[in-house]
């Protein structure tokens, strides 16, 4: 099997996502799966399929597929979500920026099911943001806390944070990541659209929901051009 240092960032992406097929077919109760079915039943490419489960090795089996379960696994260990001694594994995330969007994350029982504790939220205003107001109706059960900046560096050394989800304005979002980094966070997960400056061991993920449409118009405005290119010269 390959390590995860040898795996390209896409396939990583998309083992996520096999990760998230495999759980919808255990839920079936299917016990095997080929990488063809695979492939048709969840809208897939089998060629791509078939090359990225080859990272795992030879345990697909002939005339069956692959078992559900067991290649579930692997790819949990590959993705770091489990480790072999210990079960699953659980990382300590922190959320900076707890206004709309932030307040929406931390609200969110997701990260939870999937192995991301959010410990703590930092934020510039930490009693009026967003989220500190909705967490005072008493609605959340175990509300994050939310702390101010000055909190920040000891707050995430004391707890050995392995992430940070950052939510903050764009002006505010270099700063930020310069102190995240400076306190020994190697993993940020950035909503902010722009494009962050880190040292090289410093992982960085954009969630841009702007640059995601605009890849959507572009496919229709292409669409669009290639249906007028067929068009007869008079009808156009
Ligand atoms: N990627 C996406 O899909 C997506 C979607 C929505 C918003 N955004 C981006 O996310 C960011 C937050 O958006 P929002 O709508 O939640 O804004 P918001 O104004 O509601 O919240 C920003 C929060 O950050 C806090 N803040 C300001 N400076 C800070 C600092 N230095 N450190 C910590 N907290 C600080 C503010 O007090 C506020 O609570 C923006 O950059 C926005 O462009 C991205």
């Amino acid at each position: 099997m390959k390590t995860a240092d040898n795996i390209s960032e896409f396939t990583i992406y998309r083992l996520s996502i096999y990760k998230r097929c495999l759980e919808q077919l255990e839920r079936e109760n299917m016990k095997t799966v080929s990488s063809k079915e695979f492939a048709s039943r969840f809208g897939l490419n089998s060629a791509q399929v078939r090359k990225d489960l080859a990272f795992f090795g030879e345990f697909g089996i002939r005339g069956m597929g692959y078992p559900i379960g067991t290649l579930k696994e692997q790819i949990m260990l590959i993705l770091g979500l489990t480790d072999s001694v210990n079960g699953m594994k659980r990382w300590k995330t922190v959320v900076i920026g707890a206004g709309r969007l932030g307040a929406a994350l931390l609200r969110s029982q997701d990260f939870l099911s999937a192995g991301f504790d959010l410990i703590a939220a930092f934020d510039k205003t930490p009693e009026t943001s967003d989220y500190a107001r909705q967490a005072s109706s008493g609605l959340f059960e175990s509300p994050v806390p939310v702390y101010p900046l000055k909190q920040l560096e000891e707050t995430i050394q004391s707890a050995s944070a392995d992430m940070a989800i950052l939510a903050v304005p764009v002006e505010e979002a270099q700063e930020m990541t310069n102190r995240l980094v400076n306190a020994g966070i190697t993993a940020i997960l950035n909503f902010v659209p722009i494009q962050l400056i880190v040292p090289s061991a410093v992982k960085v993920r954009t969630v841009d929901v702007v640059a995601e449409l605009q890849c959507l118009a572009y496919h229709l405005h292409s669409e669009k051009l290639r249906l007028q290119a067929q068009l007869p010269k008079d009808a156009a």
